[in-house]
């Protein structure tokens, strides 16, 4: 762990950008630049000085608080809907009843996977307020006034902030800066507040139980704010068997690609497998306290059809996917892999399949 020279611990792994430069002008080259070989080499990067105001995320973190600690019942008057009719995840999943898994695709293993160490973490999901297909699942309006308006609100500002990534990532793969833009304007992404409650340390460690197991994200780009707790590790780029610590860093906002656009840029941008443990601090006694974390996830519009990106292929190195739908990729990826037998699995990806 090194400190940076704001003070900050930053994981070796990560790199921290200051995104101050790009959105001024004063450098907006460095800065992409800076970007795109860190999702070249480790799929993640710290973002500092972005244009999410602090008092927002704060006050989303306090509301997130408030809706977690509603009694269940409550909770379950927005409850993700039981079949697999919505793509995306929606509304309340109570505590273990998703657990992420990635490449196991036979019955009895996956059986044996939801078995062994189950993902104790509860959540809340939304999207755009306009979207017919997949309506959002609120709460009555009474039970926690102004929950709905803020997610709401904090969904567009994160569509902001994507927005002004994606032209930081289109310069640094020397694209037109609004390359990316015409891809995501419905927007179908997803905003997702999350809960892990207070766990014994020794749990985790002895793979009894876990926040959330090794997993890809599969969209275009995810955003993750992450409070004070720590615990989230993402996978060595050169050691598949080592996980480094994604620290939090103040004020900054993970970002990392998802297999969407590892898919997209023909393998350039990787899409690095993350989990969430016990902060690597933490000793084998005690309990390791609630952790709240805020990702939002980025999703080309579902009715647009991809191909690799420009630049990102040639005589040396050919394509290595054909033209792709984004509906069917993104349904194919989600919809193909959710059991509702007992738990609820959800592979939130297919890296191995793409690869292929
Ligand atoms: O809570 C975290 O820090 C990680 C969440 C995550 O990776 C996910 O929801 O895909
Ligand atoms: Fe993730």
């Amino acid at each position: 762990m090194t400190v940076t020279d704001r003070g900050e611990t930053e994981s070796p792994a990560v790199k921290v950008v200051d995104f101050g430069p790009f959105l001024n002008g004063s450098d907006k080259r460095g800065v992409a630049e800076a970007l795109v070989k860190s999702f070249r080499t480790t799929g993640f990067v710290y973002l500092t000085n972005h244009p999410m105001p602090q008092e927002k995320i704060k006050a989303m973190f306090e509301l997130a608080k408030r809706f977690f600690s509603l009694p269940e019942e409550i909770k379950l008057l927005a409850p993700h809907p039981k079949s697999g009719t919505h793509h995306r995840a929606l509304g309340y999943s109570p505590i273990a009843m998703e657990k992420v898994s990635q490449h196991i695709y036979d019955e009895t293993a996956l059986e044996a996977h939801r078995a062994k160490a189950p993902d104790v973490k509860e959540s809340f999901e939304s999207g755009r307020e306009n979207d017919e297909v997949m309506p959002n699942i609120w709460l009555p309006e009474d039970v926690l006034p102004g929950f709905k308006e803020a997610c709401l609100e904090f969904f567009w500002d994160c569509y902001e902030l994507q927005k002004s990534v994606l032209k930081a990532i289109a310069l640094g793969l020397s694209l037109p800066e609004d390359y990316f833009l015409p891809f995501h304007t419905a927007p179908d992404n997803q905003l997702r507040l999350l809960h892990y409650p207070s766990i014994s340390a020794k749990d985790i460690q002895n793979d009894v139980a876990t926040r959330i197991g090794a997993h890809s994200d599969f969209g275009t780009l995810t955003f993750l704010f992450q409070d004070s707790v720590g615990g989230l590790e993402v996978e060595d780029p050169t050691d598949r068997d080592r996980f480094n610590p994604v620290p939090p860093v103040a004020g900054s906002v993970v970002v990392n690609a998802g297999d969407f656009m590892m898919r997209w840029s023909n393998d350039t941008i990787r899409s690095t497998i993350h989990r969430v443990r016990a902060p690597q601090t933490t000793g084998s006694g005690g309990i390791i306290p609630d952790r709240y974390s805020i990702p939002y996830f980025c999703c080309a519009d579902l009715s647009t059809v991809v191909d690799c990106i420009p630049g990102t292929w040639s005589d040396e190195r050919p394509k290595r996917y054909e033209p792709i739908s984004v509906g069917p990729f993104s349904n194919g990826v989600v919809q193909a892999f959710i059991r509702s037998i007992g738990q609820r699995v959800r592979h939130e990806a297919t890296r191995g399949a793409l690869l292929e």
